[in-house]
């Protein structure tokens, strides 16, 4: 599991940990960490011209020193002081003896370089990049220099990923003792490129911020058969799903749901023959969900249309004793209070204009701020939440870390790329896994599906169907 932890905690850890050091230990383990990373990315360090932007804390701290490491190794190092009355005294007397100057025409300086190490501001920063700093960044751009963030981007909220004004945008990111959630969650995260974690050494408590499933981790989850299983042990995932209106979105459900490791998939609604003609293996049934046979899960709500039908249908599964993934038409449909007072788990998956209609908030507000619109609607409606979009996080009633998705892809977003998700989810909640687990690990296959359908090309909902069996078999290895 990859895990993040907040700016509060880090403080805490730095703390405990520098004193039991000698001063100023850790800024140099930092700094070996960021100087090796900068050295791999030049290739050869001889010869290199590196620039360094360095703001008046221990940010720029990180950054002076690395830089000294890259003079001492024959790189021309220049400093940029964006407070040059609170630049770290240490690593600037450090970069002079190694070689190293402070420099009279940043914008000379930047178009020369071949690596701009961004040292402006880290966890101590709050909001955009200040004046001075934002200034520099045509002329970083305009240099084509890699750009290397110190443990952020600046300008990034390390807590939460908004990015409030300018930003830094880095091709790598080296951060020090924990990923932040900044780096997980966009927009930031768009902006620190690669990232690369140094262990400085940092205890950190046991239960993260957010936390990332990794392959081991989805394929201990993912439900494999084994020598005694049948159809009804392996689950039986309900979908109560499409409309005259929209039957596609009932094929891709069920499309989702068939290989996602459940042993049946029964379908229930206005779009039978649909999913009939292109799945002959679902289970088809006329009537209300609750007279179509025992299933372990029910999927409610794409393509369902607002229609009376669609809202029975809707009340019919909700009342069920058994997890139930609500989505689309589903959420704008169901009635809080009766969520609220479920059971048995619910996991509602919203993309970001859904979640702004469920909180009564504008949808860039959720876009801006994902983690806490996953955080508060999980809390509001008493159920784990599947957040979508450019950065998918899943969230539990209970609180705990919220799971963020690193399988995403810009390919996902195609229409009915969503169904396919919410028929995949569905089984895993009827294959036995909690609501936090069936919404991640779902997550984690539709993203690796994905990629590995589009292969850098579009891809129809379809096609991110049918990659579902190569993503169990990756993550199986
Ligand atoms: N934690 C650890 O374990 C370790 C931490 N280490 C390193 O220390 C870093 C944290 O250092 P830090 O605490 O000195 O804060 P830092 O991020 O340099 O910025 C503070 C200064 O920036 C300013 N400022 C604020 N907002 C701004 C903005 N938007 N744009 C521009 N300026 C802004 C603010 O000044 P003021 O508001 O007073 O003007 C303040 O003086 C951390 O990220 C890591 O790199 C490693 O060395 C070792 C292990
Ligand atoms: N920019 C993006 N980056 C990564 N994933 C995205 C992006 N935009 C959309 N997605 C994913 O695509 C899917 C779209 O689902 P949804 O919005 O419900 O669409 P639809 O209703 O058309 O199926 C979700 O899984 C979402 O996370
Ligand atoms: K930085």
């Amino acid at each position: 599991m990859r895990t993040a932890f907040g700016v509060e905690t880090v403080r805490t850890a730095e703390r405990e940990l520098m004193a039991r050091l000698p001063e100023g230990a850790l800024m140099q383990r930092a700094a070996a960490g960021l100087a090796a990373a900068c050295a791999e990315l030049l290739g050869r360090v001889y010869g290199k011209r590196v620039v360094l932007l360095v703001g008046g804390g221990d940010n720029g701290g990180d950054a002076l020193y690395a830089g000294a490491r890259l003079a001492r190794r024959g790189a021309g190092v220049t400093a940029v002081l964006l407070a040059p009355e609170r630049a770290h005294e240490g690593g600037l007397k450090a970069l002079r003896a190694a070689g190293g100057r402070v420099s009279a025409a940043a914008e000379r300086d930047i178009a020369g370089a071949d690596l701009v190490l961004d040292g402006i501001v880290g966890i101590g920063g709050k909001g955009g990049l200040r004046p001075a700093a934002a200034q520099l960044m045509g002329a970083v751009r305009e240099s084509g220099a890699l750009v290397v963030a110190v443990d952020l981007p600046s300008g990034v909220e390390a807590d939460t990923g908004e990015v409030l004004g300018d930003a830094v945008r880095a091709d790598a990111t080296v951060t020090f003792g924990t990923y932040k959630p900044g780096l997980l969650i966009d927009p930031a995260r768009e902006r620190a490129g690669a990232v690369r974690l140094i262990d400085i050494g940092l205890g950190l408590p046991a239960v993260p911020e957010l936390e990332a499933l990794q392959y081991a981790d989805v394929a201990a989850l993912l439900p494999v058969p084994g020598a005694s299983s049948d159809k009804y042990r392996r689950g039986v995932v309900g979908i109560a799903a499409g409309s005259a209106r929209y039957p596609g979105a009932a094929v891709l459900a069920v499309a989702g749901a068939l290989r996602s490791g459940a042993g049946a998939v029964r379908y229930v609604g206005p779009a039978a023959d649909a999913v009939i003609a292109r799945f002959p293996e679902a289970l088809v049934h006329a009537g209300p969900p609750s007279r179509a046979g025992r299933v372990q899960a029910w999927v409610v709500g794409p393509g369902l249309g607002d229609d009376a039908h669609g809202r029975e249908q809707l009340r019919d599964v909700l009342a069920a004793d058994v997890p139930v993934l609500v989505d689309a038409d589903g959420l704008r449909l169901a009635d809080p209070e009766v969520v609220r007072a479920r059971t048995a788990p619910t996991l509602l998956t919203p993309h970001a204009g859904e979640a702004a209609a469920l909180l009564g908030v504008e949808r860039s507000e959720v876009e801006a701020g994902r983690l806490a619109a996953v955080r508060r609607l999980a809390a509001e409606y008493r159920a784990a939440v599947l957040l979508k979009g450019a950065t998918t996080l899943v969230a539990g009633p209970e609180g705990g870390p919220v799971r963020v998705n690193p399988t995403g892809t810009s390919w996902l977003a195609t229409a009915g790329s969503g169904d396919v998700l919410a028929g995949l989810a569905g089984a895993l909640l009827a294959a036995g896994l909690t609501a936090v687990d069936a919404g991640s690990v779902g997550a984690y296959l539709h993203g690796l599906a994905a990629r590995l359908a589009a292969q850098g090309a579009p891809v129809g909902a379809q096609d991110v169907a049918a990659a579902i069996p190569a993503a169990w078999r990756d993550v199986r290895g």
